[in-house]
Order: structure tokens, then sequence, then C-alpha cells
């Protein structure tokens, strides 16, 4: 079977048994090193427009959790940036640490954060997420780096539905949130041509990492990891630490929508 987790015995050293484009041309995170990357003034501003009556559940899936958009229409889009066309927003979720000090799976000139927020948006061109999942240009995801700061009253909304799906495979309704308040007042961006970060590491994603992060409070971060891996009845093991490491460019360009 295709299990696979962040432990030393199924984590991403091991994910190439199963899934041998782990060590693909263009896979994911990767490090950002600003003083590499290169202003393209052709890049437009990102457009995106989220309607929050789109949202409507809220999933623990044994590697993470997610909310979960309804994306049967245009309602909840990202277009412009890097992107031709419209693409859907189908859900986001986070990666996150034991410690503060680790948990982000871009880093920016080898500075890991604490967290990272994706949120993932798939390619109108193809019918549904699962035709686009598995084409170069089929998703577009947008990344967005969590700080050690002040409390973050959006984000407080999302952590306070985590005493619900506690363990995997959990779910409960989440309805009536906007994401576009958990983005950063700029959206200046890096973006590169990469993958999925998880199994089946699909070589379909437009990355689209914000240069500002958002705030999270230490007492929040003690949220994230109050997750569980396991489903009730196994053996608890604590959700943290659910993040891949930077891949080898190999040969890819990064580029900025600012100077
Ligand atoms: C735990 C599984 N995570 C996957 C699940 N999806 C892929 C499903 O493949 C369909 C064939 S996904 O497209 O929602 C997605 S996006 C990211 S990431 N970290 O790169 O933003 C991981 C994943
Ligand atoms: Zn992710």
């Amino acid at each position: 079977s295709h299990a696979w987790g962040y432990g030393s015995n199924d984590g991403p050293e091991k994910w190439a048994e199963s899934f041998p484009i782990a060590n693909g041309p263009r896979q994911s995170p990767i490090d950002i090193v600003p003083t590499q990357a290169q202003n393209d003034p052709s890049l437009k501003q990102l457009k995106l427009k989220y309607d929050p009556a789109t949202a409507k559940g809220i999933l623990n899936n044994g590697h993470s959790f997610q909310v979960d958009f309804t994306d049967d229409d245009n309602s909840s889009t990202l277009a412009g940036g890097p992107v031709t066309g419209i693409y859907r927003l189908r859900q986001f979720h986070f990666h996150w640490g034991s410690s503060d000090d680790k948990g982000s799976e871009h880093t920016i000139a080898g500075t890991k954060f604490p967290c990272e927020l994706h949120l993932v948006h798939w390619n109108t061109k193809y019918p549904n997420f699962g035709e686009a999942a598995s084409k170069p240009d089929g998703l577009a995801v947008v990344g967005v780096f969590l700080k050690i700061g002040s409390a973050n009253s959006r984000l407080q909304k999302v952590l306070d539905a985590l005493d619900d799906i506690r363990s995997k495979g959990r779910q409960t309704t989440f309805t009536n949130f906007d994401p576009k308040t958990l983005l950063p007042a700029s959206l200046d961006f890096w973006t590169y041509e990469g993958s999925l970060t998880t199994p089946p590491l699909l070589e379909s994603v437009t990355w689209i990492v914000l240069k500002d992060p958002i705030s999270v409070s230490p007492a929040q971060m003690a949220k994230f990891r109050s997750l569980l891996f396991t489903s009730e009845g196994e053996a608890s093991s604590c959700m943290v630490d659910n993040f891949r490491p930077p891949q080898p460019l190999k040969g890819r360009k990064v580029r900025a929508s600012f100077k």
C-alpha cells in the first residue's frame, strides 16, 4: 500500500520507494534565495477572489488538517500572477513543526518558519480537480509563511475548530470563512514550477510563495500541535513536523513579482 507519513520509517527519505517522482526534475518545496530570484516585470498582479459561502468543512486527513471549499463554480478563484486562465480554490491546509524553529516547507535563504499555509487551486481548463492534479499546469498553490508574534484573530477561527477533529478521519462543518483574511497586506510573491510536497508528489504545481508572513502566537502554535496523526483507538501520535525538506532546484529559475 502507499502508506506514507513523516516518521523515520515512512517519511520523506523513504517516499521515493513508492513514489519515484520524488527524485524528479521539478520537486517541491525549495529553498528560495531572494538574491538569486529574478524580478519579472511581465508578472501580473495576483487576483484572489474568495466567497466565504464556499467554505464547506474541516478535516483531519492524518497528514495535516484541511478546510475544503465547494468548487463547482467560479465563486472562489485565483487569476493573474504567473498563471493563465482561472484556477478554483479547492482547499487550504498547513505544515508545522514540533518547535518554533522549524515547520515550514519552503525556506528563505535557509530560514525556516514555524508554520506554512497552502491554498490549493486547480485550473478550470480541466474538467475537475482530479484531472487537473496530474497536468503540468493543473494546480496553483499559494504559500504563506507564519511567523511567531502576536495572536492572529483570523487564524483563531480555524484553530477553534480543531477540538472537533483531533484524530485522523474526523471532520466537521466549517462555513462562512474568507481565506483572504489569512493573507498578509502585500501580495508580493516568488514563483516557480514545482510539485505537490506530499505523495503523490505530482509535478503539477505553479508555486506562488508570498514574501510577507502572517503572525501566529506561541499559544496558537500549541493548538496546531494538539492534533493527532492517528485515529481514535490507535496509539496516539502528535501531528507535528509534517513538512518535507527543501528539494534540489535542478536548474529551475525562481521569479519575483517585486523589486
Ligand atoms: C495529504 C495529501 N495532500 C495532497 C492532497 N491533494 C493531492 C491529491 O492528489 C490527487 C490525485 S492536494 O492537491 O489537495 C494537495 S496540495 C499539497 S501541497 N502540500 O503541495 O500544497 C498536498 C496535497
Ligand atoms: Zn501543503
